[in-house]
């Protein structure tokens, strides 16, 4: 039976030290403070938004919800992002995406101060990642590799296959892979033979967004498993995008879902909220 890459032990790892160096920053009259925008009502940010909040308490980071209806306007949401650029108690932004149609999500980011753009939007610290200089990278990627780190699981010269190419997992996630030696593809819906292809994997990431996408036929054995993949089922439970009753028994180690790569992302984003907030005391 595979491993279980236990994202919820780990977070709870991070988030306990980050609580210790938000308590020195406070004696600085530091409160590091994340302010997170959500237009209309995606489901996996509903989950995303309800868990940061939570932790965001629990180590003293300051979080701001703004939650702004469905039907708002371009204008309106760039006004909002206009705002919290110029607020100096906000150190970090982040809109949450996909924003309902209509908006353009390309003219959003860019609006986002690239000094407190969180996620690592911004065309700088993409630019930075490519090049392998220290960045701000979004917090799943940068989630994905510390779990990886805390199970001791080394990347380098491995195989890694990449499912999924989106902006906020598989890019930055590919860039952050390459930069610690390791061999990577990236697929996607336009992938021939893609079952041929993640059979290859040493490291195999999903993030489709579809559940039971990846089955055991799909995984070589012994390989670690990456689900990231968050979908609310008819059920009403989250499901990854990895049929874990087939794959579980036949890779070698699998985050489960929930518990896995969410919690990651969690700690992930506070990890970098605070090193924003830090930038206030050196500059
Ligand atoms: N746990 C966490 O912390 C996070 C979870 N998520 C979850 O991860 C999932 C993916 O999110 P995100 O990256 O934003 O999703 P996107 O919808 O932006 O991207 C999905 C990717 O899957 C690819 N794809 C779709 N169908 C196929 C197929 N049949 N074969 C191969 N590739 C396919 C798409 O290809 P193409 O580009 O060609 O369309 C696309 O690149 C979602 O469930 C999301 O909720 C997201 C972020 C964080
Ligand atoms: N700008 C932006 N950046 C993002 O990083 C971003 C986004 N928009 N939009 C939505 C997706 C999705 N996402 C999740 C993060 C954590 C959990 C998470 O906490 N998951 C827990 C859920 C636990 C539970 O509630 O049961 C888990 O998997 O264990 C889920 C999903 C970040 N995203
Ligand atoms: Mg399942």
């Amino acid at each position: 039976m595979a491993t279980r890459l236990d994202g919820r032990v780990v977070s709870k790892k991070i988030l306990g030290e980050l609580k210790q160096t938000v308590a020195k920053l406070a004696q600085q009259d530091v409160t590091p403070t994340l302010a997170v925008v959500l237009v209309g009502s995606d489901p996996a940010s509903e989950v995303y938004v309800r868990n940061k909040q939570r932790r965001a308490e629990e180590i003293g980071v300051r979080s701001l919800m703004y939650r702004l209806p469905e039907d708002t306007s371009q204008m309106t949401l760039l006004a909002k992002v206009a705002e919290l650029n110029q607020d100096p108690d906000v150190d970090a932004i982040l809109v949450q995406l996909p924003l309902p149609a209509g908006l353009d999500e390309r003219a959003v980011i860019d609006a986002i101060d690239p000094n407190k753009d969180v996620d690592g939007f911004s065309p700088v610290s993409v630019g930075r990642l490519w090049t392998n200089e220290p960045t701000v990278v979004a917090s799943t990627p940068y989630g994905i590799m510390a779990l990886l780190d805390a199970y001791d699981i080394d990347v380098a010269g491995q195989r890694v296959v990449i499912v999924g190419r989106s902006n906020i997992v598989g890019r930055p996630l590919a860039g952050l892979m390459v930069n610690h030696d390791a061999t990577v593809t990236i697929a996607h819906s336009k992938t021939r033979n893609l079952k041929q292809l993640t059979r290859e994997a040493d490291i195999l990431v999903v993030a489709v967004g579809r559940p039971h996408f990846i089955g055991a036929d799909a995984v070589k054995p012994g390989a670690t498993v990456i689900d990231v993949g968050i979908s609310r089922g008819a059920d009403g439970k989250l499901h990854g995008d990895v049929d874990d009753d087939t794959v579980a028994p036949i890779a070698g180690a699998l985050t489960p879902v929930p518990g896995g790569v969410g919690p990651m992302t969690i700690a992930s984003l506070m990890a970098q909220t605070v090193a924003l907030a830090k930038r206030r005391l050196h500059g």
